[in-house]
């Protein structure tokens, strides 16, 4: 239990991760704010210098094109947001290799997509890769791949990406800027909002009105911030939500902004991906003993357990796994297309082997890329 945690414990992190978001980066007319860059800059170089590794989570790039593409504002369609953020990037990226190179710190950008905190081998090699940056005392700087993401599996915001990096990155805390200076209790602009100074347990939550519509050019307002604030600290990250005016204070341990005490135990940022933010592409309907082995935690999923598919999902999907009555027990890695399972189902492996082959008689869902959702109740 870390019931404890505090603010001091995101000053004396090694290692943070800190996302600024769209709203912080940018001025009213959607041009990149070079002002705001640098004092962000400015402040994760302190903190490199005092000792903490510090994790740059940045969005921007789309905002950043929107002058030099001539755009009256922020791309709706896919190909167009696809195509600014081609552009922006390179902007992005050029304008924080000057400043931290003010500083004596070289950057390294990794883009990243929503299948790379999913699959395995993706995912390490993103954490490989992570881990040798900071090594070699470079600030990693990173953004989602956005000019080759799919509708269909992408974070879209950068909050989300950011907790998940917290936890492939190891970070011991995270820190949300945006363009407000907390969580309040309902939308800020409404007269007589407050702030919340801490969240300890999801009941301080209760009550409090928070929508999806942030600034005009953030994505996902404060629900993807309470999202990534859920996936964070529900496996033991602390979190800090505050502006971008306060983020040295909220890196040194100040009272600033809205402090989340972390929760619960590390689990692996493809799991809490799976968990919390992933879009089911299909379901798997189960019997009740597969319900019950997969309810148990440690089991992998059978064809043998299935009796019905839904959905047109192809191997290496999201899938819900529901009960008969619907209810949904666990998220996973589908390791068939749902045109081959119907004919596998209610079949043991062994009968699988005989009937059509090796590879046949593998896992429907692999234990390994499997997460039991709790009951929300
Ligand atoms: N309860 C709330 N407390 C604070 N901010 C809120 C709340 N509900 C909605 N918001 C809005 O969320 C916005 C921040 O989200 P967003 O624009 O996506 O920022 P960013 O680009 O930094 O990710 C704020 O401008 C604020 O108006
Ligand atoms: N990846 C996108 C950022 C998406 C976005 O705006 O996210 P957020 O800052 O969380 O509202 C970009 O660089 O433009």
């Amino acid at each position: 239990m870390t019931a404890e945690a505090t603010r001091a414990d995101v000053a004396r992190a090694a290692r943070v991760v800190v996302k600024i978001g769209s709203s912080s980066l940018t001025g009213a007319d959607g041009r990149l704010d070079l002002d705001a860059l640098h004092a962000l800059v400015k402040v994760v170089a302190e903190r490199w210098a005092a000792g903490t590794q510090v994790v740059l989570v940045t969005s921007g790039a789309i905002a950043a094109a929107i002058t030099p593409l001539g755009l009256s504002g922020r791309p709706t369609d896919v190909a167009t947001a696809q195509a600014a953020a081609s552009v922006g990037q390179g902007l992005l990226i050029a304008r924080y290799t000057e400043a931290f190179g003010y500083h004596g710190l070289r950057v390294g950008q990794v883009l990243l997509t929503a299948e790379d905190t999913v699959r395995r081998g993706r995912y390490r090699n993103a954490q490989r890769a992570l881990e040798r940056l900071l090594e070699l005392g470079v600030v990693p700087i990173i953004n989602e791949n956005d000019a080759v993401t799919t509708d269909e599996i992408r974070f879209g915001d950068n909050d989300r990406l950011a907790a998940l990096v917290s936890h492939l990155g190891r970070a011991d805390a995270l820190v949300l800027l945006t363009d407000v200076d907390g969580l309040y209790d309902g939308p800020p602009s409404r007269p007589g909002a407050r702030r919340i100074d801490e969240v300890r347990k999801a009941d301080d939550l209760a009550g409090i009105e928070v929508t999806s519509r942030g600034s005009s050019v953030g994505t996902g307002g404060m629900v993807t911030k309470l999202e990534s604030v859920r996936i964070a600290t529900s496996s033991g990250i602390p979190v800090v939500l505050t502006n971008a005016a306060a983020a040295g204070a909220a890196l040194t341990g100040e009272r600033t902004g809205t402090f989340f005490a972390p929760y619960g135990r590390r689990r692996t940022a493809r799991h809490l991906w799976l968990a919390h933010a992933a879009d089911a592409q299909g379901r798997i309907v189960v019997d009740d003993g597969a319900a019950a082995a997969l309810r148990g935690g440690r089991a992998s999923l059978l064809a043998a357990g299935i009796t019905g598919v839904e959905g047109d999902f192809s191997s290496g999907d999201v899938v819900d796994i529901v009960d008969h009555g619907g209810a949904v027990l666990a998220r996973g890695l589908v390791a068939f297309d749902a045109t081959e399972l119907p004919s596998l189902l209610g079949r043991t492996t062994a009968e699988l082997r005989e009937a059509f082959g090796e590879g046949y008689d593998r896992m429907v869902v692999h234990r390994d890329d499997l997460v039991v959702v709790r009951s929300r109740a």
